[in-house]
């Protein structure tokens, strides 16, 4: 009793003390607020005076930068942001932030991203919103790649978590012999991704189509897959991150967030 009214004093007027007391109730933090709880640690923690920041793509992401102006407003610190999709650029936009690019900031410091899965050895599944060449080639221009995730995200093996697939990017021409040749080698199924609010396929912000390999083999080497599956001509980039992320941070459906340290 005497706790309860303890923490209700002090956290009565703050955005987190509103997530508390909901979780006091309820015994369980939203999804959303495992997000969120993740993002502003990963923030917090990474982003310093005078860095350049590359900033993911995902629903996840939206949180981090929203902490990330939160910041800048505060602490008066000097960030440029490099986007790594349409949605990313609208977001530094649409917080004022100052908007950077790779012609002028080809060494980024710290990039924050979301994922789609992350298993035992810190391999990623990233492009679940399509995203995934343009969040490659800005993670592979920093030196540090965070990712922010909820509970949900976290695996032992790829595929334990995630069952939509390892998403490719691929030139639209050459998606259906790309199709055959996954599925010949390496067996599953190859889906062409199909748009919900259009008809036909997904075209990514590069002009693309995306693939979804749904593979059955889990043990797989995924960094030899990732080579092998580049050298298809039409292949333009995969989902598959390996030794590329530095730490993970996964938002816990109690509140507290637990992280996981990769290269
Ligand atoms: O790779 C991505 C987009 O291409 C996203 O980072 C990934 O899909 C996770 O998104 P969310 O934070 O919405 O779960």
């Amino acid at each position: 009793m005497l706790l309860k009214v303890y923490a209700s004093a002090i956290l009565k007027h703050s955005s987190a003390s509103v997530k508390f007391r909901r979780y006091y109730r309820s015994g369980k933090m939203s999804l959303e607020e495992a997000k969120q709880f993740a993002a502003h640690r990963a923030v917090d923690e990474y982003v310093t005076k005078d860095c350049i920041f590359g900033v993911g793509s995902g629903s996840t992401v939206v949180y981090a930068v929203q902490r990330l102006a939160e910041r800048i407003e505060t602490e008066n610190l000097k960030v440029t942001c490099v986007p790594t999709s349409f949605q990313a650029k609208q977001l530094i936009i649409k917080h004022n932030l100052t908007l950077g690019e790779l012609d002028t900031n080809p060494v980024i410091d710290v990039t924050i991203d979301g994922a789609d899965e992350v298993d035992a050895n810190m391999t990623l599944i990233k492009g679940g919103g399509g995203c995934l060449l343009q969040e490659k080639i800005v993670a592979s221009c920093s030196k540090k790649l965070i990712v922010i995730a909820d509970y949900t995200k976290d695996s032992v093996k790829l595929g334990d978590r995630y069952k939509k697939g390892i998403p490719i990017e691929v030139i639209p021409m050459a998606y259906v012999p790309i199709q055959n040749k996954i599925a010949s080698m390496y067996g599953g199924e190859v889906k062409l991704r199909k748009a919900v609010a259009k008809a036909g396929p997904v075209v990514t912000d590069n002009g693309n189509f995306i693939l979804d390999w749904i593979f059955t083999n889990q043990d797989l080497d995924w960094d030899k897959v990732n080579n092998v599956l580049k050298m298809i001509p039409g292949v333009v980039e995969t989902g598959l991150f390996v030794n590329m992320c530095e730490k993970a941070y996964f938002g816990q459906p109690e509140g507290n967030v637990i992280e996981r340290i990769g290269v």
